[in-house]
């Protein structure tokens, strides 16, 4: 195509949202009208789909679900008025209560005021947060915040050695939307013990976010922890941004979350229309489709140019594949449907993997994101008069023009700023072209049956850790490794017993390995004698 006739490609499709200032370019992206056409029939089915599920449809059929994140923006839309009620009623208990944690009517036992958040949840209970903290956190925030999203003892302690003294003065928010989840639970003991270990009442610090009558909701209740906020059976994980669960944190950090909510209501209404050209959700899902052929055969690569977006891709990365990623479509069939989602920031990734981008295997479309705002206040000159900011966006039109031309397809989306208005924004912009696309290839994009695989293949593996070093301390004797497998009745299970020994071993626990570590089969195993 030459340059005039891309101009012309560029104008005809390029997407503006006056109110919010956003700018959504797809020209990049080599679809012909004869294939929006052939796609018009799976967006309008989607479109109208999409309308049944905000009008409280079970849009998460295995589940019995409704699927109700758009009704948190707009609590207007909520199908009965009950919930319209909580919806509204959590919003105020939001504010109410940033207002005591901010003015110190709700205080820590042994100071005036709170000084730290401790946030400890994992998924769609801490990638929300942690981006929106990221990008939107206030240089003089009236709190600082940190996270425990694992059950790995080492980052644990790196985060509570930053705290240190702190602790006295912070806020812990367990958010759990199952109330059930093993890394969460386990980043709250190992909390609450450092609360004991500096003599502190951990439930006059916490405050949990999950599902009404949880085990977290009930043991809160129990122990009287400050307070708890809900999170609805209708919200999802990944969708949870703009319920108590990335709002509590936020506005205790001092981010307007009334503006994070009004900008996903504006892009909700933008994202309700049923016309390709004047949605930009469906322009970005009809994107996809054509990328990856409907299978997802093609990744999406997530560049955004400004350091406080960082986080971005990664929270895309659950949204997108935690809803794509499935075996089956909705009427049974095997289907093995995702769209892989990776991405970092520009320009520091051309100076990593945009040389593959650039000329390597083509399994991939970029989204650049672009924000037009440099920096509040004015920049310096650094080149014949060009400053930080030209050269950020000289480097993004580059990468764009090179992808380009050698045939590598990208969507650019700009925003005038990074405010918490336009991350909503944002945040809407994307949960609704991941329903979009879902419905057009026919997959429940609100369950994640294979996570509950996972789990239950770690809980079997706890299992048999009990087991084992019950069966070695019985003993009294060394064993093998198929002796302890045959007195576990686990025969089959030795490879998982040897990485059970090991990892106990390595960490001087309650057995210990004898032999040769490079023989796998020739080791035995036995109790460790303590040394006193
Ligand atoms: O909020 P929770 O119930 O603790 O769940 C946290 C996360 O874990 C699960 O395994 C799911 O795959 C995620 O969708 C969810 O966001």
């Amino acid at each position: 195509m030459d340059a005039a006739a891309l101009w012309q490609r560029y104008q005809d499709w390029l997407y503006y949202h006056p109110e919010l200032g956003m700018y959504l370019d797809v020209s990049r992206m080599g679809f012909d009208d004869g294939f929006v056409d052939r796609l018009t029939p799976a967006l309008t089915q989607a479109f109208q789909s999409m309308a049944a599920l905000e009008a409280g449809a079970i849009a998460n059929p295995d589940e019995q679900r409704m699927v109700g994140h758009y009704w948190l923006r707009n609590s207007d839309l909520a199908p009965t008025p009950a919930l319209k009620q909580d919806i509204d009623q959590t919003l105020a208990d939001i504010t109410t209560f940033t207002h005591q944690i901010h003015s110190g009517a709700v205080r820590p036992p042994s100071a005036s005021r709170f000084t730290h958040i401790l946030s400890i949840g994992i998924g769609g209970s801490a990638l929300g947060p942690q981006f929106v903290s990221e990008a939107l956190t206030p240089a003089d925030a009236p709190l600082q915040i940190t996270f425990i999203d694992n059950s790995d003892p080492a980052g644990i302690d790196r985060i509570l050695a930053k705290l240190g003294d702190h602790l006295s003065t912070t806020l812990v928010l367990v958010v759990s939307k199952s109330g059930g989840t093993p890394e969460t639970r386990n980043g709250m003991v190992e909390v609450q013990h450092a609360y004991q270990q500096q003599g502190l009442v951990f439930a006059r610090h916490a405050v949990a976010i999950t599902g009404d009558g949880s085990s977290l909701d009930q043991q809160a209740k129990t122990e009287g922890w400050i307070t708890t906020f809900p999170m609805h059976d209708w919200v999802g994980g990944r969708t949870s941004q703009l319920s108590a669960v990335g709002l509590v944190s936020a506005s205790l950090l001092g981010i307007d979350i009334q503006a994070m909510v009004q900008g996903a209501k504006i892009m909700d209404e933008a994202t309700r229309i049923p016309q390709l050209k004047q949605n930009p959700a469906a322009l970005l899902a009809l994107s996809w489709y054509y990328a990856g052929n409907g299978k997802g055969e093609k990744d999406m690569v997530v560049l955004p140019y400004k350091d406080s977006l960082l986080l971005f891709s990664r929270y895309l990365q659950q949204l997108v594949m935690e809803s794509l990623g499935k075996e089956k479509d909705l009427d049974g069939n095997t289907v093995y449907q995702g769209l892989a989602v990776y991405g970092n920031k520009g320009s520091t990734d051309q100076h990593a993997y945009v040389q593959q981008l650039r000329e390597g295997v083509p399994n991939f479309f970029a989204t650049l994101i672009e924000v037009l705002e440099d920096r509040t206040g004015p920049s310096i000159a650094i080149d014949n008069g060009a400053t930080t900011g030209d050269f950020l966006s000289g480097f993004l039109q580059g990468t764009r023009a090179a992808l380009y031309g050698n045939q590598r397809d990208s969507i650019t989306l700009t925003i005038p700023a990074v405010t918490p208005r336009l991350v909503g924004a944002l945040i809407a912009l994307y949960d609704r072209a991941v329903g979009l696309y879902g419905f057009m290839i026919n997959v429940n994009a609100y369950h994640q049956p294979g996570v509950e695989a996972g789990k239950k293949a770690a809980a079997t593996v706890l299992d048999l850790q009990t087991k084992a070093v019950a069966a070695v301390q019985a003993a009294g004797q060394a064993l093998s490794l198929t002796e302890l497998a045959h007195k576990i009745q686990a025969p089959d299970q030795v490879e998982s017993l040897y990485l059970i020994l090991r990892h106990l071993d390595a960490n001087g626990r309650s057995i210990k390995l004898i032999g040769n570590p490079a023989q796998p089969a020739t080791l035995s195993v036995e109790a460790r004698v303590e040394v006193r």
